[in-house]
């Protein structure tokens, strides 16, 4: 699903009210009505209190118009317009009109209105900002946005939450509402992927008005968010006359005295995604543990005891994962260093790989293009220097990945995969995921695919994906706090059943005995 700027959604609106010849207001019914039947879906006429704030823009149209559909199914509504600037938006007035038709008369809010009591088993709409937001709101707005924020109702927004930004930072001391569900028209914003921003909401969901599909194929956006069926579109099937030849010859390089875990943990990974064979080049002190505990793996050692001194591979890998546990000894980084130039296969670089790489810069020049790095937050920063806010991170690993020609897989609750200009954004994953070893499964798992002939955007976007699906089909057993690296390993195998898993036909449909 394409993730589009605050401008594309204008210009997706203006589209398609031209190509389908409608009005801008029948858009905005369309929305109202989504929002409508959400909500009476899950309430079914209950007399719970509904406070519904509306600013004066479209955003409050959307709220006001969705007032006239509560009232008409007989909901106890209480309506408010924010009244922040003299520039009421015509469909707004038009819906206004609509209200008043029906003897319905919000309360005008101003600086000196005194704030609504709420409940805490009231329902809150918040319709104040929508996408038209350009400055952080006056203080008496902010006010009333920290007096929502502190009631202890239910707050559910139009499209976004108000005081976000679509598209760019947050204003400094800027006030924005707690959503505990956002109602997003069209595409998800990309505030809501992002540790800065992502915090104001809890959930949303993409509710469908009907933008023109032409524009939004051909829109091009810079980042996507992918889901099942991107995945499933992927996928490479197993051929039924093949061996393991056929499905590559991985090669795990890490580990050092007391950090053989990692390699371990990414080896099993490759082999839980269906690597054919795995190779793990560890320091001597990794041979009894790795091959007394992975016995489908093979194990060649480096000679040194506790660290790895140089990296010299007697067959010939189909896909390079390294970094994992490999410390940064000075022979370590001289043997990283050396093995870039000469490495052809398919690579991986991951944790002090990626250390090393961010201290010695010079040897930036000899990584193949197409390599794959899966920083952490701190790695990243390592290897591109600081951000003042999230979307300069994701500028400044895309001018990386754009100059080195790599793939950078910036991990974090919604992974983004950057290639050049575009980032995919993860749907899965579970806050479980944020334990020791997670990550040296996500680049096993990498390594697998790519060995198996998935090409490096792929094979990043695919375990991305299937790493968080199977942490989140381990929750109903674990919770989040026990799961470990070992369990999402476990959970690969019903991760790739997941991914193809159908529907369930309705009982009616099953036949009679
Ligand atoms: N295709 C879709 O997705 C559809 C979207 N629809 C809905 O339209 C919404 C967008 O509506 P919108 O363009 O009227 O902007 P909205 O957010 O209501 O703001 C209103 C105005 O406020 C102003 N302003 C800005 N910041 C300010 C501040 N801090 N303090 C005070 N004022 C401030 C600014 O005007 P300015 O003062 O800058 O001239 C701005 O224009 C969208 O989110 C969705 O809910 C549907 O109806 C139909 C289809
Ligand atoms: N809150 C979270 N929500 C979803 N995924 C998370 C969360 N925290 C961490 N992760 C995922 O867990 C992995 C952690 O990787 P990393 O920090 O490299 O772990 P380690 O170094 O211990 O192997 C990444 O894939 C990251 O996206
Ligand atoms: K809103």
């Amino acid at each position: 699903m394409k993730i589009l700027t605050a401008a594309q959604v204008y210009q997706a609106d203006k589209f398609t009210i031209e190509k389908q010849q409608i009005t801008s207001d029948a858009l905005m019914e369309r929305a109202a009505i989504q929002i409508f039947e959400w909500i009476h879906a899950r309430l079914h006429g209950a007399p719970v209190v509904i406070h519904i704030f509306c600013g004066i823009g479209n955003n409050g149209g959307d709220g006001i118009a969705l007032a006239r559909h509560l009232a008409e199914h007989g909901y106890n509504i209480k309506v408010y317009v924010v009244n922040y600037s003299e520039k009421r938006s015509k469909d707004f007035l038009l819906n206004m009109e609509r209200l008043k038709d029906r003897k319905i008369w919000p309360e005008f809010m101003n600086p000196e209105t005194v704030l609504p009591e709420t409940q805490p088993n009231d329902i809150i709409v918040d319709a104040i900002f929508g996408i038209g937001l350009n400055r952080s709101p006056d203080d008496w707005v902010a006010k009333l946005i920290e007096h929502i924020n502190n009631s202890q109702a239910f707050t559910l927004s139009v499209d976004i939450p108000s005081g976000l930004p679509v598209d760019q930072p947050l204003w400094k001391d800027s006030k924005v509402v707690f959503a505990d569900y956002v109602l997003s028209f069209q595409t998800p914003k990309m505030v809501f992927f992002l540790p800065e921003t992502g915090i104001h909401l809890e959930n949303w969901e993409v509710l469908d008005i009907g933008l023109d599909n032409e524009f939004m194929m051909n829109v091009d956006s810079s980042f996507e968010y992918f889901q099942k069926h991107d995945i499933q579109s992927l996928y490479i099937p197993r051929k039924r006359f093949s061996h393991k030849g056929t499905y590559g010859h991985s090669v795990i390089i890490g580990g050092s005295y007391g950090k053989i875990g990692a390699v371990h943990l990414s080896g099993k990974a490759c082999l839980k995604v269906g690597s054919g064979l795995v190779t793990l080049y560890v320091p001597e002190c990794g041979y009894t543990p790795l091959q007394s505990s992975l016995p489908e793996a093979m194990v060649l050692t480096d000679g040194e005891e506790e660290y790895i001194s140089k990296i010299s591979l007697s067959i010939k890998p189909s896909a390079v994962g390294i970094g994992m546990g490999l410390g940064t000894e000075e022979e370590t980084i001289q043997a990283f260093g050396n093995f870039l130039k000469s490495v052809k296969a398919p690579l991986v670089i991951d944790a002090d790989g990626i250390n090393i790489l961010a201290k010695h810069l010079e040897f930036l020049k000899d990584m193949p293009k197409g390599t794959i790095l899966t920083p952490h937050p701190k790695e990243l920063e390592r290897l591109v220097g600081p951000w003042a806010n999230d979307f300069e991170k994701l500028e400044k690993a895309m001018r990386f990945s754009e100059t080195y020609q790599c793939i950078l897989v910036v991990k974090g609750a919604n992974t983004i995969v950057i290639s050049g200009e575009k980032g995919y954004v993860n749907s899965t994953g579970n806050p479980g995921m944020a334990t020791a070893g997670s990550g040296d499964v996500l680049t096993g798992m990498i390594t697998g695919l790519l060995a198996q002939g998935y090409n490096s955007l792929n094979a990043s976007i695919f375990a991305v994906y299937l790493h968080g699906l199977a942490a989140d089909l381990e929750v109903p057993a674990h919770g989040y706090e026990s799961i470990t690296a070992s369990s999402m390993i476990d959970a690969i195998g019903k991760a790739f059943v997941e991914l193809f898993r159908q529907p369930q036909p309705p009982n009616d449909n099953q036949p009679k005995g």
